[in-house]
């Protein structure tokens, strides 16, 4: 059983960056259940997706895995021969428990995990791709690159699903739905000081784009068509088909 997130439930006087270390290792399936609204059912779709677009003799990446819900995920609804599934993080702390959650189970498809930056990694053969919750964090100069090396790393007809938070245009509707994100945080269990530390902390780590700006970008590095395929409230999922 793992620990509840209480990082930033006392004042912290020296607040520094974001970073995915050992605390946030620790305590992080109850963090991303706590601040994502849908994460659950984004999950179970990324298996449900993997399982009709894996073809056989490919590649599976996770790029920025975590403790590996979404690899676990995926790695359950394989059914094709010859695959085999690359989950990536920059972060020693998740990589080390995520193994032990990938040893727990048993699977015939085989999992590589690699202890690097998703944006030097090479990409080949691959039929499905994963971004959950990890573009935003890659510097927005650095996300178009990326997205054209996935891009020209994947097979025909292969399948691309990002996972984000997002701001929009409209000052009006940016304030509406940012505070039905904080009153799911709120309804969640976290304070007022818990919200404002760990927003201070986010701040030019975790930077946003709009859905428009996701799908341009999509388009730019080459992808024939993408959608949004779910939101929830300031958080959401697209695909893109190559
Ligand atoms: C919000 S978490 C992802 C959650 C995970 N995909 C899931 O579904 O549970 C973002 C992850 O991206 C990783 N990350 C951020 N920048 C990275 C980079 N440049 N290379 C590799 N991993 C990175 C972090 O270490 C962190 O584990
Ligand atoms: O925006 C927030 O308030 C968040 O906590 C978001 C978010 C994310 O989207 O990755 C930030 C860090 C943690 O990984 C969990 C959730």
């Amino acid at each position: 059983m793992q620990g509840k997130d209480t990082l930033f439930s006392k004042p912290i006087t020296q607040l520094g960056e974001f970073r995915f270390d050992e605390q946030v290792a620790e305590v992080f399936p109850d963090m991303i259940q706590r601040s994502v609204p849908g994460y659950s059912n984004i999950i179970s779709t990324i298996g449900h997706l993997t399982g009709q677009f894996h073809q056989a003799n490919s590649k599976l990446y996770d790029l920025g895995c975590s403790l590996g819900a979404a690899t676990m995920a995926m790695r359950r609804a394989v059914t094709k021969p010859g695959v085999e599934i690359v989950a990536v993080d920059n972060s020693a702390a998740m990589l080390e428990r995520c193994q032990k959650h990938l040893d727990a189970f048993r699977s015939s498809a085989p999992v590589s995990l690699l202890c690097e930056d998703i944006c030097e990694v090479e990409i080949n053969q691959a039929s499905v791709v994963v971004l959950n919750f990890t573009l935003q964090f890659i510097a927005q100069e650095q996300r178009l690159a990326l997205l054209t090396k996935i891009y020209q790393g994947m097979c025909p007809g292969g399948l691309l699903i990002v996972s984000e938070k997002f701001h929009f245009e409209q000052t009006s509707t940016q304030n509406l739905i940012s505070e039905l994100h904080l009153d799911f945080k709120r309804a969640n269990g976290y304070s007022e000081l818990e919200i404002s530390q760990k927003r201070s902390s986010l701040d030019n780590v975790l930077v946003t784009d709009t859905i428009a700006q996701h799908k341009q970008r999509f388009a730019d590095a080459g992808f024939s068509a993408s959608e949004l395929w779910f939101q929830c409230f300031n958080f959401g999922s697209l695909v893109a088909i190559k």
